[in-house]
């Protein structure tokens, strides 16, 4: 199996080998904290043995609801926010097909999917009911904490909509939650409806969930074999075990993004060459912002799709602010490749490239973009990947959640905690006249007048 490689090549004219050196014992320092679990929020790292703690009657488990919820429905809502849907979402993004949901039943072999519950757009939700009513319906509602505004409101909606079509019985046969293990609202209306239900872990935080039911339910009933996901998470996770930079690449990348941000490149852009890898940068996102994002610091993670993004934001990253530094997605080989034709005429000017591919073509861009941007004052750090397979996914997961939390410990942040959330929603809650929240509520209107 090829591995997934590391290649910080095109950054080391910013950096030193022995600012890496220089860093050895800080990364030492922060593997202890996070293996000894003795660093900050250290409640909330299940997930880093959890790729071997999977057990199989728990994928079985899943499996299986995953076929039945398959035989049963013709259209499947995931309900989640943030990791709740982060996660599963960039999975069937980056594995299936680019137009799942248009391909005929009997190609796709697994319902179509949709999500709902990730922002608070009434037209969203109107026009996905829109489309699902006729059809046959299941429901996967995920929160962790089991109290997040957006989907418990979508899931308000949508079970309604379920009820009056199925009656209330068949509905519950049609919903499965995944929540917390014993609080939240959630898990209440689950317990009471008696809706079949999954467990997050305690010692897993959202961001950190996709390996668990969360991101596997949702992936599963996509028709992607889970167990290959995890097979790659296993294997980065082995990889990643030692506090040996010289051949720890998950650790290099954790060590030089710091390097770099000491630097002043405060942003980081985690780029793609295939839109099916938008998702990921979505998930990743989310996985490098609320971890790092606090106490006035932190990388701010940032994602472009080139060569798309070329030709807007590659003015910016070429000549604007040098506070940037890119982390490339690089795919070895495409699921798909085209041989470009010869033509007679060759009006479009296109024949020089007549009997190369497609993915030929991708790779050049790359090479170029690399190379100007590099020139331009841009450090690029390169993770290739040999293909895009269930199998590297899950490793691909795995190496950044494990990158994120030595990133953030050498910060010195908390990376599991995200206090910065709340204010948002205190506020919304005060302004939406929620019981208990009047005092801020006066200031609050008081303020927007
Ligand atoms: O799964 P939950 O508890 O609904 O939370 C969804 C998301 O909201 C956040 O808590 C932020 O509010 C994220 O950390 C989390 O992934």
């Amino acid at each position: 199996m090829k591995k997934i490689r590391f290649d910080y090549s095109k950054a080391i004219d910013f950096i030193g080998e022995h600012e890496l050196e220089n860093m050895k014992p800080m990364m030492e320092i922060a593997h202890e904290l996070l293996h000894g679990k003795k660093g900050a929020g250290s409640e909330y790292t299940g997930w880093v043995e959890l790729p071997k703690m999977i057990s199989t009657e728990e994928l079985k488990d899943i499996k299986a609801t995953a076929e039945e919820i398959k035989k049963k429905c013709d259209a499947f809502i995931v309900v989640g926010i943030g990791g709740s849907y982060l996660g599963s979402k960039s999975a069937i993004e980056m594995l299936n097909h680019h137009f799942y949901n248009f391909l005929p039943k009997e190609k796709r072999k697994a319902p179509q999917i949709y999500f709902a519950g990730h922002h608070i757009s009434s037209t969203y939700l109107t026009h996905l009911m829109e489309i699902i009513k006729e059809k046959d319906i299941c429901i996967n509602v995920i929160s962790k904490s089991g109290t997040t505004t957006e989907p418990a409101l979508a899931f308000r909606v949508l079970k309604n909509l379920l009820e009056k079509k199925y009656g209330k019985e068949e509905a519950r046969r049609r919903i499965i939650a995944t929540t917390d293990k014993k609080k939240g609202a959630l898990k209440t209306l689950a317990d009471e409806e008696g809706y079949k239900t999954f467990e997050i872990p305690d010692d897993i935080g959202g961001r950190f969930s996709v390996l668990t039911p969360v991101g596997l339910l949702p992936i599963s009933v996509a028709g992607i074999e889970i167990s290959e996901i995890i097979r790659g998470a296993k294997d980065s996770m082995m990889d990643s075990n030692e506090a040996d930079l010289q051949n720890n690449y998950c650790y290099q990348y954790a060590v030089i993004r710091n390097i770099l941000f000491n630097k002043g490149k405060n942003i980081e852009m985690l780029v793609n060459y295939e839109p099916s890898l938008q998702f990921f940068g979505e998930w990743w996102k989310q996985l490098f912002g609320e971890s790092e994002g606090k106490d006035l610091k932190g990388i701010f993670p940032a994602t472009v799709n080139f060569s798309t993004d070329l030709h807007s934001m590659g003015q910016y990253i070429q000549q604007g602010m040098r506070s940037i530094f890119e982390t490339v997605l690089r795919v070895e080989k495409p699921i798909k490749d085209i041989v470009i034709d010869e033509e007679e005429q060759d009006l479009d000017g296109l024949n020089y490239l007549a009997g190369k591919t497609m993915d030929f073509v991708n790779q050049k861009a790359f090479e170029g973009t690399i190379l100007a941007h590099l020139d331009g004052g841009v450090p690029n750090l390169i993770i290739d990947i040999p293909e895009l397979s269930p199998y590297y996914y899950g490793y691909l997961v795995y190496y950044f959640e494990k990158a994120c939390g030595i990133s953030a410990y050498l910060l010195g942040v908390n990376p599991f905690d995200q206090p910065g959330v709340e204010d948002y929603k205190r506020n919304m809650f005060a302004l939406l006249g929620k019981q208990g929240y009047e005092e801020e509520r006066e200031a609050l209107l008081n303020r927007l007048k």
